[in-house]
């Protein structure tokens, strides 16, 4: 990732992309204490557009508040500057990584005077979990590590040491030779993927689990508006982990991810082994705004030209 072509914004001004580094004793670096954000600017008729950047940016702002972090930009600033690295790339479609850090003022957990230095990069990325996910769907284990106790890591900040659990259940799932990890909470209920919200649809009724222990997921808001759209019954709920061995369907939402069917649970097949099509309809319509074929969201589509 370091040695490519390309801007990255750091601090307010725009660097060679092999220019934008820190120093080995970056704060964050040791003690994993940072936030960031995850972003799709996707290409449409009127050119590359930011998906939902007024909330991620909303959400990064958030996440600095959870952390006690002082964000030396407005609002208006990191819009802009996201805006300013798609363009700057002349990125079409792209995926965008907004970062909070502490620099390498000082060491230790009490160390004074640390400063919250902000980083934004973008990139092509396809389909996080393959082209192929996102029509077949994926094959995904319950992981062995349960997802944060949420007065340990505080998951409604996109922190970066929150990763660590992520990393871990990622690696875990992928060595079993799955495709994802799905995350217990602490009392054993379904909480998230280990970068995704997730759905499952049972008897024509959509079903998700309540965001305790998981990241508030600007994809899951856009589905939950388009089943409501579409008069999907919505529960959310406590969910078990056998809830979803029975359901008729299953998927994972993010964006990264960004709608990606669930083909398989712990070696139970989900309803037929197949995208199911209210997970299709779903799918469809995420697509089809995010390309801005339908509007009925332009509020959501943040053209960078
Ligand atoms: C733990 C977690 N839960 C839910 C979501 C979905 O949130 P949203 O993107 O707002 O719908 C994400 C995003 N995961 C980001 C990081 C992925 C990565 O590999 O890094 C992402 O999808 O960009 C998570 O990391």
């Amino acid at each position: 990732m370091a040695d490519r072509d390309g801007f990255i914004w750091m601090d307010g001004k725009l660097l060679p992309w092999r220019e934008a580094t820190v120093h080995g004793l970056t704060h964050t670096l040791h003690y994993g204490l940072g936030c960031f954000e995850g972003e799709r600017a996707y290409a449409t008729p009127r050119g590359a557009a930011i998906f939902r950047l007024t909330e991620h940016t909303k959400r990064l702002f958030n996440s600095a508040k959870i952390l006690q972090m002082e964000i030396p930009f407005s609002h208006a600033e990191i819009d802009a500057a996201t805006k300013e690295v798609v363009r700057a790339n002349g990125l079409e479609s792209a995926y965008i990584r907004p970062l909070v850090f502490y620099g390498a003022e000082g060491m230790g957990l009490g160390a004074k005077g640390l400063k919250a230095h902000v980083l934004i990069a973008a990139w092509p990325w396809g389909s996080y979990l393959g082209q192929e996910a996102l029509e077949h769907g994926i094959r995904v284990k319950v992981s062995s590590y349960s997802r944060h106790h949420v007065n340990i890591h505080l998951c409604k900040a996109k922190a970066t040491g929150n990763y660590m659990n992520s990393m871990l259940a990622h690696g875990e799932a992928h060595r079993g030779g799955y495709d994802e990890a799905l995350l217990l909470d602490r009392e054993g209920y379904v909480a998230e993927g280990s970068g995704e919200n997730v759905f499952m649809v049972r008897d024509g009724v959509l079903y998700t689990p309540t965001l305790t222990s998981a990241l508030e997921g600007i994809t899951r808001d856009t589905i939950l508006r388009f089943a409501r759209d579409a008069g999907l019954p919505i529960v959310e709920k406590q969910l078990t982990r056998d809830e979803f061995y029975i359901a008729d369907e299953a998927f994972f939402t993010g964006t990264a991810a960004e709608v990606t069917p669930i083909r398989e649970i712990d070696d139970r097949i989900i309803g037929n082994g197949r995208r199911g099509e209210i997970t299709a309809l779903l799918q469809s319509r995420y697509f089809d705004t995010v390309s801005g074929k339908r509007d009925d969201h332009p509020e959501w589509l943040h053209h960078v030209g």
